[in-house]
């Protein structure tokens, strides 16, 4: 029944774009089987209802196909790695005295902007968008803490902030708290500086919502690691949500105390990945739609087309346009966006293919294609191999199976796993991106 999983895995990333297939049915793990029945694991509880909701019918039939309509499938849930403690944790001894402790207005501080209805949702951010649309509308419900993490510029904030607003939307008198984590380090410290404590725990404690943005940067910061800790049990004990983004997966952050981490993993993990074209045309028109710029569709594939996938990137693009188009009085036109754009935009016009990112690889790493392609293990072949393997999938249409064909015969799980792989590295190893990043651009140039 393993292998008919794998091959059903394998039917299924022929017909689903690579993100969906990512997110949703590559997680999914073969259990085992009794009788007729297919026991496959999802790794949390959200996986498992969303796939039962959307793509249970498809991998059911997938599975039939290669076994008989009787085949069942019971989709189970992983077990949690971590157990929550059965108390509290211990509460802090009460600092000096209370007084005052400048605060925000903490039901304005959102981006009213950054709202769901402005939010495109696609393959990369679909995982995420789900999450935070739970989270907003049962807030501390099944997913407390939700922690969204993925790359700059990709939209964790806007998300962020869409729950704050849709909480609002619904109850007014909701108390949120949006911070960065800079901010709540700042505060802390002028709390601590004239000694109002007490002042600052009230504030955060009394929250029905904490929103903290970019919870990486208070990584080797100990006072605020701690007050952070306390803050979070405290609002965790009074069933209370929180959400925290971050650039990194939790156990990624370095500095980060154990015990955050473990928190952080307690409730529901969601990234956000690169967009792909499709995402940024539909972004890009959005936003265009918005600040009423005329942005025709030739142009809209153009921009989307650039390497970059910083959302924000592609929207200063967009407005740079705008400003040039409404200087001159002229309308947007490819033409005018190749000129404007030039020393950003690489034309991704041209066909590449799976053999001209392998010679590309190989030259670049100063190896052969045949290394590449075989199944050498040594580490300085791996790496190249992976990029070559990552960069196939993103920049040309081959399915798993068809690249690993190209790369001397692999099975899909050996691509999916380096493409994955890669992708991990990517959001961690500086140097590593910008490897991929000049081999992405040198392909498109
Ligand atoms: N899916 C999307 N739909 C609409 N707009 C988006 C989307 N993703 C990102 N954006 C926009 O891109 C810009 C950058 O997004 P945001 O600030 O949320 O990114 P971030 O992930 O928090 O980045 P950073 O890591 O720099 O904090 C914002 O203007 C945001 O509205």
């Amino acid at each position: 029944m393993e292998e008919v999983w794998l091959q059903a895995q394998s039917n299924l990333a022929k017909v689903l774009t690579h993100q969906t297939f990512n997110t949703w049915i590559e997680p999914i793990k073969y259990l085992g089987s009794k009788r007729n029945v297919l026991l496959l694991e999802a790794p949390n509880q959200f996986v498992r209802d969303r796939v039962s909701e959307s793509y249970l019918p498809m991998i059911l039939e997938s599975v039939q196909s290669l076994t008989d309509s009787q085949t069942k499938i019971e989709l189970l849930i992983a077990k949690p790695k971590l157990e929550k403690p059965k108390q509290p944790a211990a509460p802090e001894a009460a600092a000096a005295e209370p007084e005052t402790c400048a605060g925000p207005d903490h039901s304005t501080n959102l981006n009213p902007k950054y709202t769901f209805d402005t939010f495109v949702c696609g393959g990369s951010n679909q995982f995420a968008h789900a999450a935070a649309q739970s989270v907003a509308n049962s807030p501390a419900g099944k997913y407390n803490p939700l922690f969204i993490y993925g790359g700059v510029g990709l939209g964790k904030t806007h998300l962020l902030n869409a729950i704050g607003n849709h909480v609002l939307s619904v109850n007014r008198k909701a108390r949120i708290c949006f911070y960065t984590s800079e901010k709540f380090m700042n505060e802390l410290i002028n709390c601590l500086r004239y000694q109002k404590m007490d002042q600052f725990r009230n504030k955060f404690r009394k929250m029905d919502i904490l929103l903290i943005d970019d919870i990486q940067f208070i990584a080797g910061k100990e006072r605020t690691q701690e007050e952070f800790f306390h803050t979070f049990n405290s609002l965790y004990e009074s069933h209370k949500q929180i959400v925290v983004t971050s650039d990194k997966f939790p156990k990624d952050i370095p500095g980060l105390e154990e015990r955050l981490r473990s928190r952080f993993e307690w409730g529901l993990i969601a990234d956000i990945q690169a967009p792909d074209t499709e995402t940024k045309v539909a972004i890009l028109r959005k936003k265009a739609d918005a600040d009423h710029i005329s942005l025709p569709d030739d142009v809209a594939l153009f921009l989307a087309s650039s390497s970059t996938t910083n959302v924000r990137e592609l929207e200063g693009m967009l407005i740079r346009l705008g400003a040039v188009s409404s200087l001159t009085g002229k309308n947007i036109t490819l033409d005018m966006a190749r000129e404007v754009l030039k020393d950003i935009i690489v034309d991704k016009s041209k066909e590449i293919t799976v053999e001209m990112i392998q010679k590309f690889v190989a030259e670049h790493f100063g190896l052969k294609v045949a290394d590449l392609k075989s199944d050498k293990r040594l580490k300085v072949l791996v790496i190249p191999r992976q990029i070559a393997i990552y960069l196939c999938r993103d920049l040309t249409k081959s399915s798993y199976p068809e690249i690993g064909e190209r790369f001397g015969g692999k099975d899909h799980s050996t691509i999916i796993h380096s493409v994955k792989k890669v992708e991990k590295l990517l959001s961690q190893d500086f140097e590593l991106r910008n490897t991929v990043d000049t081999l992405r651009k040198g392909l498109l140039s």
